[in-house]
């Protein structure tokens, strides 16, 4: 027998493996490789176990909302999905409405500058990142503003990330990311000249306590924008399949309860903010934020087998499948509140602290 057309068969089907598994991804603006993915700072063999403890939260969701260990329980989260996210989504882990004849990639940085061009911050100024995940929003303020970005982020598996893409972008002179709680955090009063916040505060459970913590560090005059997830005014609690819908997104995004959008300027307010504006950047006619994860359902199923794979032959960690299959379901809950309107994950509140008034 001609050895020639199995040799070419064999070789052709191990091309078309490696190009599947290890060269594929959705991701326009890669941090990561199938191949590299792990649970961030846990132990390859603790991944699984991890993952289990994860769900353990959610059986007594009471705890959750008055526990103090919930940066801790996000801090796991984001060991479990930071790899998967770069992977499969990017370096910026939020949404951004859909920008017609624009790509992901640019829809995305679009949304980021406007945070910066809102709090009207200049070039050389110091500003806060609260929540700032591997830094994509920073990398894309930094270059559009010229101001300096400290990050915070809780997982510090995120802080190496984010300083491994900030030195790889030259960007390490601007930017400085710091592991720390952004309840509690390691910054003197008055440091910064602006702040802002993309889809992270959503992570606190009193939402008092990050934006006092933030009006803290804010100098007098300093404007703070944030990117909240919340529940519109279509959400009606009565309603089960409304409520299936919010507890999914919650449960899939490590979320201590969702807050409906009428609550948060007055959070704003209480904590001293004048608030200048509030707007859910999702309405129209801004394109649907939920459209990229609808348009990736292919890519979520050659995701699945990719993972399969990998976890199987022991390169990925076990777990691994069961996080991934997580965010599948969680992409689907995230895709039905975009489209009932019953959720939007920007709406935006911009906000000022006020001058010290002058005593007589
Ligand atoms: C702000 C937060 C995160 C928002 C988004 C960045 C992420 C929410 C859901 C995530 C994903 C869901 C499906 C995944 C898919 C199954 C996988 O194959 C590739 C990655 C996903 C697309 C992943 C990417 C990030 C999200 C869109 C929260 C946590 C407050
Ligand atoms: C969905 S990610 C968004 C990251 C980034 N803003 C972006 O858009 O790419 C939420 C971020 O908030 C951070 N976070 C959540 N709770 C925190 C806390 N208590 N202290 C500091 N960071 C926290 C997470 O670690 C993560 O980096």
């Amino acid at each position: 027998m001609d050895p020639l057309p199995i040799i070419f068969t064999v070789v052709l089907l191990a091309g078309g493996l490696y190009w599947f598994v290890f060269l594929l991804g959705s991701a326009e603006q890669k941090g990561k490789h199938a191949v590299h993915l792990t649970g961030g700072s846990i132990h390859h063999s603790n991944v699984k176990e991890t993952y289990n403890q994860y769900w353990f939260f959610f059986r007594r969701p009471k705890h959750i909302e008055e526990s103090e260990n919930v940066p801790a329980f996000v801090d796991t989260f984001y060991n479990l999905v930071t790899d998967i996210y770069e992977w499969g989504w990017g370096q910026s882990f939020h949404f951004s409405p859909a920008i017609k004849g624009k790509s992901n990639l640019e829809s995305t940085k679009i949304h980021e500058q406007m945070a910066v061009d809102l709090i009207g911050v200049k070039a050389g100024q110091k500003i806060l990142d609260a929540g700032c995940g591997v830094g994509g929003p920073m990398r894309a303020i930094v270059s559009h503003s010229g101001c300096n970005v400290t990050g915070i982020t809780i997982n510090e598996y995120q802080v190496n990330r984010a300083k491994a893409h900030n030195k790889k972008a030259g960007l390490s002179h601007l930017c400085d990311v710091v592991c720390g709680n952004f309840l509690n955090m390691p910054f003197e009063d008055e440091t910064f000249n602006g702040a802002y916040s993309i889809e992270a505060t959503c992570h606190a459970p009193k939402l008092e306590d990050v934006y006092s913590e933030i009006f803290r560090v804010l100098k007098p005059g300093a404007m703070y924008v944030s990117y909240e997830w919340v529940t519109t005014e279509l959400f009606n609690g009565e309603d089960p399949e409304h409520v299936e819908v919010i507890q999914g997104i919650e449960r899939g995004d490590a979320l201590p309860g969702l807050r409906n959008y009428s609550d948060i300027a007055d959070v704003a307010k209480k904590v001293g903010f004048e608030v200048v504006k509030e707007k859910d950047l999702a309405k129209p006619p801004a394109g649907p934020w939920w459209s990229r994860l609808k348009m990736g359902r292919i890519a979520y199923w050659r995701n699945h087998v990719v993972v399969t794979v990998l976890e199987a032959i022991g390169v990925a960690p076990k777990g691994t499948v069961d996080v991934h299959e997580m965010l599948f379901k969680t992409a689907d809950y995230l895709t039905r509140g975009g489209e009932s309107g019953i959720f939007t994950p920007m709406h935006m509140i911009l906000c000022r602290k006020p001058e010290k008034v002058q005593e007589s």
